[in-house]
């Protein structure tokens, strides 16, 4: 399988490296899959994909930090399988670019890849682990799907995947890391082929004009966001598509499931602290179970998401508030205030849709008792809480001493901002 003589990671200068941020929710989490209004923002720790070529004939390598072993493939048998054949689609291939993957049939790619996964590279992939599977099927998706239809070769390389978040725990790992490999991957496609038509013969034409190699333009984010959401269903179930455009746009971003995504453009002016459970738990069976409870008290679950759309939306009149009194801090101190207030609500609504857990619950009491305010983010279940901070110049005692508590019962405890820089390449190739 992997070879002596190749380099390893470290040693490697590679051709490509991008990278995309991570995510908090603020507002919204769950209500957004049916819906309801979200606010979510961008964080400072990212996941970078770093592709190489390799002078090993024929392969391709795979790392990534959830895998105990690096993968290697054989790419005529991924070109064969993969790359060669038409995509599955709803439309007649000649109506369909790389540029519309929801024309994509989602399932029968998947079942193509599974395939290949199972009966075509079982020496690989016949000892992993589920979530270890996830990874490699939704990376192989963005692999046949973005690469199927363009008429750029996968030439022998080794995708590397690091990253600064903590896996399955809240923070959008799974977007970041799926808006990274879709980056990559165009990313790839540009420095290969950076004008004309870049469709196959037999496929809608796609003309690329003078790309520029050093920043991702709107079109092709949008082509990322595209792919990453549609790589989240393998994750996620049934992503409403917040995860992916966060981690792609970055910033703060409002969100309803099915609109384009709005950027508010605006810094927020308060930190976070970011406190980790450090209890596994994952997104998938966590919005199956709120599904499951919908189904089961259908008027009770829609008043919880609508109470959820209006903590949203409050929420998100505050935060463009703050943003408008410019610096006035006892207008600012209110506007935190009435955050503060509508975090825990959210949290409480949460928890009576069953997403809460213990110790969610007990770093949210104990940041009461010290006169903070915080709420699970992301899926729930574990993972992590945040709790939104008073302006600095406010910030009293009780801060010091609820990280102390927090740390003395062995919660993982981190400031940081929010908002930022969404994906972008790092290389200067
Ligand atoms: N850096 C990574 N490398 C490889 N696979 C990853 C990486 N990050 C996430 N994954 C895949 O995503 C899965 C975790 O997704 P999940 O949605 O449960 O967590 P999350 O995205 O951190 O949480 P949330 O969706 O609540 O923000 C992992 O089990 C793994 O399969
Ligand atoms: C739980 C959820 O709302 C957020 C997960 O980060 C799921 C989703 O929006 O797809």
């Amino acid at each position: 399988m992997s070879n002596e003589t190749s380099q390893s990671s470290s040693q490697r200068s590679a051709d490509i490296v991008v990278s995309a941020p991570g995510k908090v929710i603020l507002f919204g989490e769950h209500s957004v899959v049916y819906g309801r209004l979200a606010l979510a923002a961008s964080l400072g720790l990212r996941t970078r994909v770093a592709i190489s070529s390799i002078n090993h004939p024929n392969t391709l390598e795979i790392e990534c930090p959830n895998l105990t072993s690096k993968l290697t493939f054989n790419l005529e048998t991924l070109n064969k399988y993969l790359l060669s054949p038409t995509l599955p689609t709803y439309l007649a291939p000649a109506e369909f670019s790389w540029e519309s993957p929801d024309v994509v049939h989602h399932e029968t790619l998947l079942d193509r890849v599974t395939e290949f996964l199972t009966d075509v590279s079982i020496s690989n992939t016949s000892n992993l682990k589920p979530s270890e599977i996830v990874t490699v099927k939704s990376m192989m998706y963005l692999i046949a799907g973005i690469l199927g239809s363009v008429n750029v070769e996968l030439k022998p390389a080794a995708i590397v995947v690091s990253t600064d978040l903590e896996i399955g725990a809240g923070t959008g790992s799974s977007a970041s890391f799926l808006v990274s490999i879709s980056a990559a991957l165009v990313q790839y496609i540009k420095l290969n082929k950076s004008s004309g038509n870049i469709s196959k013969t037999g496929y809608r034409e796609c003309n690329w004009n003078d790309s520029d190699p050093k920043r991702f333009s709107t079109r092709e984010l949008d082509i990322i966001c595209n792919w990453a959401f549609c790589a989240e269903k393998i994750v996620h179930g049934t992503p409403s598509g917040l995860d992916n455009s966060i981690c792609t746009y970055g910033s703060i971003v409002e969100f309803r499931k099915g609109l384009q995504p709005k950027l508010l453009g605006i810094e927020c002016p308060f930190k976070i602290l970011l406190i980790n459970t450090k209890v596994a738990r994952e997104t998938k069976a966590l919005v199956a179970q709120v599904a499951q409870r919908l189904e089961r008290f259908p008027d009770l679950v829609k008043n919880i998401l609508n109470a959820m759309e209006d903590v949203a939306y409050i929420g998100l009149q505050n935060i463009m508030n703050v943003s408008r009194s410019h610096g006035d801090s006892k207008a600012t101190r209110d506007h935190y205030d009435t955050l503060a207030t509508l975090c825990s609500m959210n949290h409480h609504l949460l928890s009576a849709l069953g997403v809460s857990h213990p110790t969610l619950d007990d770093i949210v009491n104990t940041l009461t008792r010290h006169g903070l305010h915080g709420k699970l983010t992301g899926a729930g279940g574990g993972g992590y809480a945040i709790a939104l901070l008073p302006p600095l110049e406010e910030i009293g005692r009780g801060l010091e001493e609820a990280m102390n508590e927090l740390a003395s019962k062995g919660f993982g405890v981190q400031m940081t901002d929010l908002g930022g820089e969404g994906v972008r390449i790092d290389s200067d190739s």
